[in-house]
């Protein structure tokens, strides 16, 4: 096979980054434009030892899955991996690639995985957007006045490229987004404020970060800044709180309220959206979220599922693999605000209370953000759930020390916590191997793994399976629709319950 050659694929699978696979002379074929289901011409544009890269030239029988998203930005902007797919067959890829990572990765020879969760209404699912804002760049004039080349963009990158695509509307996202975003261009527009230039340093506006609490309506805007403040500021908020209280009334009955604003410093040069510092400049420091009978606080830089309709999905789907009776020991391992853990709490005052036999269960979390743990220990208080905590610190160091006790910082002696059921919940990296090995050697019953990247879960599974624990079972829920993510919560069980972990 060689650079320049065309040959006709059948396309059968889909690569995380969107290109369709194929398989011609024993080698697997990356083909940009082709997706599962297609048989097409490709032109060979770059090979490798084991693998090639092409184009599709001709599609000879297109896919049954070909749409045309009904977006003016699709195939332009990088947002939707999926976006001339139709719903049926992004569950069908996703379902596949979970089943093909647990096989390839995770050693399991046919892993019992249930079919993909998907929603009725794939659309304006999300409740956070990360808009990045671009003016084409700065010209610094005589006396170091800089001005703003173009016209300000806000939306979200072109895929593989950090041109920004200027999105005044999106399937994905809820309302108040587009509406605050709009706004802002007009008031950098009207007040010249700059945006920051990366190739010189140098601009005042990095991101718009919106996020939306859709059980409230509670809207919180953050402003991610290269300086210290914005010039002429409350213009800006009264703008912005017109433009979101002005917005259609929800299907629930909700309205929209922007109920926070903050500007989030995050100077120089970082490949990071966010930095550390936060400044509430109007409203509250955090927003409420509902989930049926339950209420979350959510701050500025916590971790909150960006799909609520699928959150419940995945939340009620953990709650059916513990089974609680009401008196277990929980371990809520990168818990965000909490909800895995509060869930679970709440679910243990419902189930001792139903079995008359009382609550005396306990949910012990940890979190490196320290504001999503604040958060988490008032969200316990709000929902009058007594018996959950949460720690601040990275989970992998902060677990030794719970499973053996320890004396904290206020010379407190903690005496050791014996688990029943782990829940691990980590970032798309996966585990660290040194926190998984402290799981295993906890030895409680039963470890749920929730994670939003197939191939870390199925290479921490593998790990788990080495220190004893086996695979009963996972479902694919799709939190994710037109992009190429997915979440997957499996259960795991000891493999002998009575005896001590084997080390790796
Ligand atoms: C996928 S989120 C899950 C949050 C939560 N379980 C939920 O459902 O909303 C992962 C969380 O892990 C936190 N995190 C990342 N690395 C961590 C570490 N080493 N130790 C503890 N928490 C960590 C992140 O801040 C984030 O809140």
């Amino acid at each position: 096979m060689e650079k320049g050659q065309k040959c006709q694929l059948q396309i059968d699978d889909m690569s995380n980054e969107g290109q369709g696979i194929g398989r011609a002379e024993g080698m697997a074929v990356f083909v940009k434009g082709a997706m599962p289901g297609d048989t097409v011409i490709a032109e060979i544009t770059k090979v490798k030892k084991n693998y090639a890269f092409a184009v599709t030239t001709e599609i000879i029988e297109p896919s049954p899955y070909r749409i045309e998203m009904e977006c003016p930005y699709a195939g332009d902007c990088g947002g939707c991996t999926y976006a001339g797919m139709n719903y049926e067959g992004q569950l069908a890829v996703k379902e596949r690639q979970v089943r093909e990572k647990l096989i390839r990765l995770g050693g399991l020879e046919h892993p019992k995985l249930n079919p993909i969760v998907g929603m009725d209404k794939p659309y304006a699912y999300r409740n956070k957007a990360q808009m990045p804002i671009s003016t084409g760049g700065i010209i610094t004039r005589k006396g170091g006045i800089i001005e703003n080349l173009g016209k300000c963009t806000i939306g979200f990158y072109k895929a593989k490229s950090h041109d920004v695509v200027n999105c005044t509307q999106c399937l994905l996202q809820a309302p108040p987004v587009t509406a605050v975003a709009e706004v802002l261009r007009q008031f950098m527009k009207s007040d010249n404020i700059t945006a920051y230039d990366p190739k010189w340093e140098k601009g005042l506006m990095r991101h718009l970060v919106v996020k939306t609490a859709m059980g409230t309506g509670e809207v919180m805007a953050i402003l991610v800044i290269n300086g210290k403040g914005i010039p002429n500021s409350s213009k800006l908020i009264e703008m912005m709180d017109e433009a979101v209280g002005n917005l259609p009334v929800q299907e629930n009955g909700i309205e929209y309220s922007l109920e926070s604003v903050v500007i989030n410093i995050n100077k120089g040069k970082t490949s990071e959206i966010m930095g550390k510092e936060c400044l509430t400049i109007a409203g509250k420091p955090t927003i409420l979220e509902r989930v049926g009978d339950m209420e979350f606080e959510i701050s500025p830089l916590a971790f909150y599922q960006v799909n609520p309709v699928q959150m419940e999905v995945l939340y009620n789907k953990v709650l059916e693999y513990a089974q609680l009776k009401g008196h277990e020991r929980i371990l809520d391992l990168y818990c965000g605000v909490g909800t895995i853990g509060l869930f679970c709490a709440e679910a243990m005052r419902k189930a001792g209370k139903d079995a008359d036999t009382g609550n005396t269960g306990q949910v012990l979390g940890i979190e490196s953000v320290k504001g999503a743990v604040l958060d988490a220990n008032r969200n316990a208080v709000i929902n009058g759930l007594v018996n959950a905590q949460f720690l601040c610190g990275r989970a992998e160091e902060e677990l030794p020390k719970v499973l053996a006790g320890y004396v904290d910082k206020e010379g407190f002696e903690i005496p050791p916590f014996q688990p029943d059921l782990i829940i691990l919940d980590p970032p798309r990296a996966g585990c660290a191997p040194e926190l998984l090995e402290a799981t295993a050697a906890a030895a409680p019953d039963k470890v749920i793994y929730v994670s939003c990247d197939p191939a870390t879960l199925a290479r921490d599974v593998k790990i788990l399976g080495k220190l004893g624990y086996k695979f009963v079972e996972g479902t694919p829920v799709d939190m994710f629709p037109w992009t190429r993510c997915v979440e997957t919560c499996v259960l795991l069980s000891h493999k002998n319950p009575q005896t001590s972990p084997p080390s790796l």
